[in-house]
């Protein structure tokens, strides 16, 4: 049942059950509709911060008002979106929009932030969760795409794609030369996926198809991932120290920050590649640029950077060794609708007074 504050339906409070990942019960909260002093429904009212199809601003329309951000190349600036929270009811958000404490101490109405990623690290969910703002995110739906990306980026750097194409590109190509952009197998090769979750899980499965021997580091063991796919756990040390292919595809936490370093770096082999899908954040750039420099590893293939987007002067893309791309991890057409709809379904959820189906779960630590 949803309480009635001042004219607006309140929020409902209700226990949930343990989290995907496993950690520790925390509240969930059910949003009602509203209703105006007279009576008449008002309909909430939801800002957009990208862009988006007609189709998605008219789901949304049949049931809200609705603004947006119309610039698509320019992300919206953090002063509009303080207004706009400030008188919000939803936010529509995605993965380089940062919601921070400050930003969310600012919303006076605010109920749901739905962001159209699975990624959540750009929201303080501890300040929403204290605010009793809900805030839902796209699981499941771009896994296979993302981890087919991971595999595309993981092979591309392990052969030298880049590299050819330049060779072609720039009129290079001579002779057929014996030892010319010679690589690294990836088939019989060892694969060590850091954070075994969907992601993870799905990118392991592809490296099956290639024989390749699969060790995981994992939050907590995961028996069906080494039942199914013949996974086997390893502490992160021995997960950097042997395997051809370190793979992140855990999410950016405080644990997760710069867990690939200097140190974790120095550990790896040096024919040795680092596939990043996941967030920049998770490596310590500074030092991947002195390991691929120095040749203390073989080459990198990254989706993710730790400030994006990077322009052409950033240091990494002066290395032949580096595989760049812009964050198109989840980035095939049918994924993206998938991930839009689900986001704005969110929305919907919860002005209906419904518990929307991915509700992001507030950390236990
Ligand atoms: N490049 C891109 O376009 C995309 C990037 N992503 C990134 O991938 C991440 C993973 O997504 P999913 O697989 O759906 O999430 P998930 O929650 O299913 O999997 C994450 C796994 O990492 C593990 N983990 C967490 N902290 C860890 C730690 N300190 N050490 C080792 N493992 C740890 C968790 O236990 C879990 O098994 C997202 O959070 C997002 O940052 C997701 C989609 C697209
Ligand atoms: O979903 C995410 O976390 C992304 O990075 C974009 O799909």
């Amino acid at each position: 049942m949803n309480l009635m504050l001042n004219g607006h339906r309140g929020i409902e409070r209700k226990r949930s059950s343990l989290d995907m990942a496993g950690s520790a019960f925390s509240d969930k909260l059910v949003i009602g509709s509203e209703r105006s002093g007279g009576g008449m429904l008002v309909k909430p009212y939801v800002y957009l911060t990208r862009k988006m199809p007609p189709a998605i601003v008219e789901k949304l329309e049949r049931e809200c008002r609705v603004s947006m951000w119309e610039k698509e190349e320019e992300p919206v600036p953090a002063e509009v979106l303080a207004r706009e929270i400030e008188k919000a009811d939803g936010i529509y958000c995605t993965v380089s929009d940062p919601i921070p404490r400050e930003l969310i101490e600012k919303a006076a109405r605010l109920k749901i932030i739905s962001t159209m990623a699975v990624g959540y690290n750009n929201i303080d969910v501890d300040a929403a969760a204290e605010k009793n703002i809900l805030v839902a995110h796209t699981p499941g739906v771009l896994t296979e795409t993302t981890a087919d990306l991971t595999f595309a980026l993981l092979m591309a750097a392990a052969r030298r794609l880049p590299e050819g194409i330049d060779t072609i590109r720039n009129d290079e190509w001579g002779a057929w030369v014996p030892f010319f952009l010679t690589g690294q197998d990836i088939h019989h090769s060892r694969l060590g996926i850091i954070g075994m979750g969907r992601i993870g899980e799905a990118v392991a499965r592809r490296g099956t198809g290639f024989r390749m021997d699969i060790v995981y580091h994992n939050r907590s063991r995961k028996p069906e991932a080494e039942r199914d796919i013949g996974a086997r756990y390893v502490e992160l040390d021995e997960l950097l120290e042997t395997s051809d292919f370190v793979c992140v595809t855990a999410p950016y936490t405080k644990e997760t920050h710069h867990i690939i370093d200097k140190d974790a770096l120095h550990k790896m082999k040096e024919s040795a590649i680092l596939v990043n899908s996941s967030r920049g954040g998770t490596v310590d750039e500074d030092a991947l640029y002195d390991a691929l420099k120095h040749g203390s590893i073989r080459g990198a293939g990254l989706d993710v950077f730790e400030n994006e987007p990077i322009r052409s002067d950033h240091p990494l893309l002066s290395l032949p060794n580096v595989t760049a791309l812009p964050h198109i991890g989840s980035a095939s057409e049918k994924t993206r609708w998938k991930m839009a709809h689900m986001a704005a379904d969110h929305l919907l959820q919860a002005f209906r007074g419904e518990e929307p189906d991915h509700v992001v779960v507030k950390p236990s630590s």
